[in-house]
């Protein structure tokens, strides 16, 4: 049987270019967050080394430095961890992966950014991602003992179709470690998340690093849960499944669906 409450707990930490001390806080953190009852914990995008002049620099193997340490937490502190994003090498291409891990330290599964954050708003933020990354091709979506997850990193949450499929997929709540700007942080970082949760009746939670002004990419912050529409609560949540299952069957968007006229529909399953 299935629990009907866990508690997810979201880490926003003060992300540096020295990896040392981040992996330092993030093993404090996250036994903090176990301390307080946190079950699934989420990690965010570590942007001041995935800031692209730093991707090659910091680019890892997974398995590798990082990934080894957060298995390690993993199962120090028996729960799933959804690991943000790194630079991962491989194959001589680079990409912004989440890893997570269960509760024994096993790598359930890595996600590589899909959507690559290419973006020219004048005078405000350019970002192309793709001069250095490549895009990974495949969804990605876990089990817990609580409930299903499917994951995204911060650009991907824009796209509507990724959530659904997730949805569609049997998904209760959907994960983006992201790192938005301070240019559309304010416009939509939290409106993407309550879109997402509303077209999809799922919870849907962020980590953002902490914001540094002083640092070269500043950070918007707001790591968020979006605990349905009916309330949003910023961190200290407790997703309720039965919450969740009550509100699908009271307003039935999944069945009532016209998939007649139309559909959102996966048409490749990659690798990586
Ligand atoms: O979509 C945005 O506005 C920010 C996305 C982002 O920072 C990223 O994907 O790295």
């Amino acid at each position: 049987l299935l629990d009907k409450q866990f508690r997810l707990a979201v880490v926003q930490l003060q992300v540096s270019s020295d990896k040392a001390n981040n992996l330092s806080k993030v093993r404090r953190l996250v036994k903090e967050a176990a301390g307080q009852g946190g079950k699934v914990v989420l990690l965010p995008v570590r942007r001041s080394e995935c800031f692209l002049s730093f991707f090659s620099k910091y680019a890892e193997k997974i398995p590798g430095e990082t990934t080894q340490m957060l298995s390690e937490v993993a199962k120090e502190n028996k729960l799933h961890l959804v690991g943000g994003s790194i630079p991962e090498e491989d194959g001589g291409k680079l990409y912004n992966t989440c890893a997570v891990f269960g509760p024994e330290g096993e790598l359930i599964l890595k996600h590589r950014k899909i959507h690559l954050f290419d973006i020219d708003v004048p005078g405000k933020i350019r970002f192309q991602e793709s001069e250095t990354l490549s895009p990974g091709n495949s969804l990605s979506t876990f089990d817990t003992p609580f409930c299903r997850v499917g994951v995204g990193i911060c650009y991907d949450m824009r796209f509507a179709e990724l959530a659904q499929l997730y949805n569609r997929k049997g998904c209760q709540l959907l994960v983006y470690p992201g790192a938005f700007n301070m240019t559309t942080g304010p416009a939509h970082w939290e409106l993407l998340q309550r879109a997402r949760a509303l077209d999809n009746q799922t919870y849907v939670a962020t980590a953002s690093p902490a914001r540094d002004e002083a640092a070269s990419y500043v950070a918007w912050g707001h790591s968020t849960v979006v605990l349905y529409v009916l309330t949003l609560h910023v961190c200290g949540p407790t997703p309720d499944l039965q919450y969740l299952a009550d509100v699908r069957q009271q307003i039935p968007i999944s069945s009532q669906r016209r998939d007649d006229l139309y559909a959102v529909t996966a048409v490749q399953q990659g690798s990586g």
